[in-house]
């Protein structure tokens, strides 16, 4: 199939766009560079420009033939969002819209969207799909949103719908060829990693007054290559006029301070951290049920360990070129 991968010059992005060519198909990258990186498109053609570029977009899926939309480009920080919440329904609902308009003008049926556990609020259980969607961030109501949308289109258009709720990506490409490269790096084991490089003087730990085993929060980590591979498994779950939601995650969850020790082990570093403030807009604990994932989509995560996660995430960034870059 030809498959517009929006936002596949970023870091799920791009490790679906390896996981879809490597089952046969033909991904056409469209990306605007804003996180992503030119290196990252590698298997198949690049196209520069912004999902909210209706002309550009249209044009693009006649070009290509395109069967299928996967839609990773947003806008992604949760703590950012809080500030900045235009910049969030800019991107994610607006940005949707526009391009939605060139997918149904160009006469493509099909979608693949990244939600996030972010469009759940707190819980104290594993979540599942019929749980109550009750997000606490612009983000995550940014997400709500947008698979509103698409559930709305699937019903009035005969769109086909699969989204797929990631939980906490992470880990990276096994052959090191690609990873999470964000500048600056928000996300956790990243970060982590970065403290015990000595690339960052210390991890701040945002919150250690939880509600939850040992003060800090607690979230599920799932490999983004085992997210890549759903994406694929999705395109054979679309059907005309049916959006579908499915949760992705391993189902363990694990705080901030085990993040800490296991970076420590699996790296033989010290990770040097202060307690810091809570971060506005982060729920204690996110932990997915992806029954439904592994039921229907026949989702098999092949990197559920975490040490393997954050081996594969070390490996990438102690790598040569990586590292010239960050230091
Ligand atoms: N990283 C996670 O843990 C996580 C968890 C849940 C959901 N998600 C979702 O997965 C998707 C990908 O996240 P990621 O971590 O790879 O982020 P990322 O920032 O690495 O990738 C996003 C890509 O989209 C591009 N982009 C953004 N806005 C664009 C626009 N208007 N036009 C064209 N390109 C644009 C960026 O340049 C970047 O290459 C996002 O939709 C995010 O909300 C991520
Ligand atoms: O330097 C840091 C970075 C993070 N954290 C904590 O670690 C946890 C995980 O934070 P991340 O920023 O790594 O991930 P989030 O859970 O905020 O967000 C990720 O998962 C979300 C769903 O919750 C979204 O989908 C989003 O795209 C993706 O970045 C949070 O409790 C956060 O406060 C720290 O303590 N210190």
């Amino acid at each position: 199939m030809n498959i517009l991968v929006t936002g596949g010059a970023g870091f799920i992005g791009s490790h679906a766009c390896k996981a879809l060519a490597a089952a046969g198909h033909h991904p056409v990258v469209l990306d605007d560079l804003r996180t992503g990186h030119r290196r990252a498109v590698r298997f198949g053609p690049f196209v520069e420009g912004d999902i909210a570029d209706r002309i550009k977009v249209e044009a693009v899926l006649r070009e290509h033939r395109i069967d299928t939309v996967m839609h990773f480009a947003a806008s992604a920080y949760v703590g950012e969002s809080v500030l900045r919440p235009d910049l969030y329904y800019a991107n994610n609902v607006a940005g949707l819209l526009a391009l939605l308009d060139a997918v149904r003008a160009a006469g493509v049926g099909r979608i693949v969207f990244s939600s996030t556990c972010a469009t759940f609020g707190p819980a104290d259980h594993k979540i599942g799909e019929n749980d109550r969607q009750a997000p606490i961030n612009p983000y995550g109501r940014s997400k709500l949103m947008a698979e509103r949308i698409l559930a709305d289109y699937a019903a009035a258009f005969g769109l086909g719908a699969v989204v797929l709720r990631y939980f906490n990506a992470a880990g990276s490409d096994p052959d090191g060829e690609l990873g999470e490269d964000h500048d600056p790096e928000t996300h956790l084991i990243p970060a982590a990693l970065l403290a015990a490089a000595g690339l960052r003087p210390h991890l701040d730990v945002f919150g250690i007054d939880y509600p939850t085993p040992d003060g800090t929060c607690v979230r599920d980590f799932v490999h983004v290559c085992d997210l890549a591979d759903a994406h694929v498994a999705a395109l054979g779950a679309i059907e005309p006029g049916l959006f579908k939601a499915f949760n992705l995650g391993n189902g363990d969850g694990i705080s901030v301070r085990q993040i800490i020790d296991r970076v420590e082990a699996v790296t033989g570093r010290p990770v040097p951290w202060r307690a810091s403030p809570r971060r506005p807009g982060d729920p204690p604990s996110l932990v997915a049920d992806a029954s439904a994932a592994r039921r229907e989509l026949g989702w098999i995560p092949r990197f559920g360990e975490l040490d393997e996660m954050i081996g594969h995430a070390w490996a990438y960034m102690s790598g040569p070129g990586r590292m010239a870059r960050l230091s």
